[in-house]
């Protein structure tokens, strides 16, 4: 695939017809106070159905902003948002988020922390401790539904978040360095989790990550986002991951070819000077 023809400094990103379209951004500026220069600029953005959106960009380039805007925790400066064709500018139970730290009650029990969402919902009780098992065991925490956060370690914490986002059945998640704080192994065996409950879940997730090769591995699509001011800078399907397959191989021309080319794109702040990788 020539990387080269999906360089550009819109989004031009387009799914085949049959995906149907859940997000769109629509020129969206964000500028935190009128001395400061725009955080984001016309930003145009569309996320489709069971799509695993990986986001990659140097330090401060504002994808937490783009973030937090999907969320509906920060308005846009101007332009809109919509979600299945509707505008919103505040959070709303069809999107769920994922931090770097979880946050879990730390005096619930697990199985109380993930039915909490249906419980505020007015689920009935019988059905709320239904979809919390469901969820718990989904994400292998069967075992500690009794346990409070602070017995559980750092990845059983993070999947504890997760099955307690994905029990509100969002039809999108967002996650912000949702790994960042694990140990190399938690982290692999945790993108491993999240690759299984996105295929049995069909979920469409936006994941912002430091790290060139969990992007690589956990994505269909990836996003290089420049800074200042923060726009989408590469918007490309992931050649490695289109099939679904858990398994990349590292030691592949291929994925050290495309390593290199967004690694370079990122310290450039967008601009690949080698033309393609
Ligand atoms: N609430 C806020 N008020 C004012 N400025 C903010 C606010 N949040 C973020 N910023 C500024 O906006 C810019 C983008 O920040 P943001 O956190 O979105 O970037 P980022 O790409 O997620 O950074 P990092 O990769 O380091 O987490 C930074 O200059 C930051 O200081």
């Amino acid at each position: 695939m020539p990387l080269t023809t999906t360089l550009s400094l819109e989004s031009n990103y387009q799914e085949p017809y049959e995906k149907q379209k859940v997000i769109e951004l629509k020129d969206v500026c964000l500028q935190y106070s009128i001395n400061e220069s725009p955080v984001l600029k016309n930003i145009g953005l569309s996320l489709y159905e069971n799509e695993f959106v990986c986001v990659l960009g140097p330090s401060g380039c504002g994808k937490s902003s783009l973030l937090n805007i999907i969320a509906g925790f920060q308005k846009p400066t101007t332009g809109e948002v919509s979600i299945n064709g509707v505008k919103y500018s505040k959070p709303t139970r069809e999107i769920g988020v994922v931090f770097q730290k979880h946050n879990l009650f730390p005096w619930m029990k697990i199985k109380d922390n993930v039915s909490f969402g249906l419980k505020m919902q007015g689920v009935a009780k019988k059905q709320r401790e239904s979809l919390a098992e469901y969820y718990i065991n989904l994400v292998q925490l069967e075992s500690v539904g009794d346990l409070l956060p602070h017995q559980l370690s750092g990845g059983m914490q993070q999947r504890a978040s997760i099955a307690r986002t994905l029990a509100a059945n969002p039809k999108v998640i967002l996650m912000d360095e949702p790994f960042s704080a694990l140990d190399a192994i938690t982290k692999e065996t945790m993108q491993q989790h999240l690759i299984s409950l996105w295929q049995k879940t069909k979920k469409t997730i936006f994941f912002i990550t430091h790290d060139v090769n969990e992007a690589l591995i956990l994505g269909t699509r990836i996003l290089v986002m420049q800074s200042n001011p923060g726009r989408v800078a590469i918007d490309m399907k992931n050649p490695l991951n289109q099939s679904n397959k858990i398994q990349i191989d590292f030691s592949s021309k291929q994925f050290q070819d495309l390593r290199t080319y967004l690694i370079s794109t990122i310290k450039n702040n967008g601009k690949d000077d080698r033309n393609g990788y």
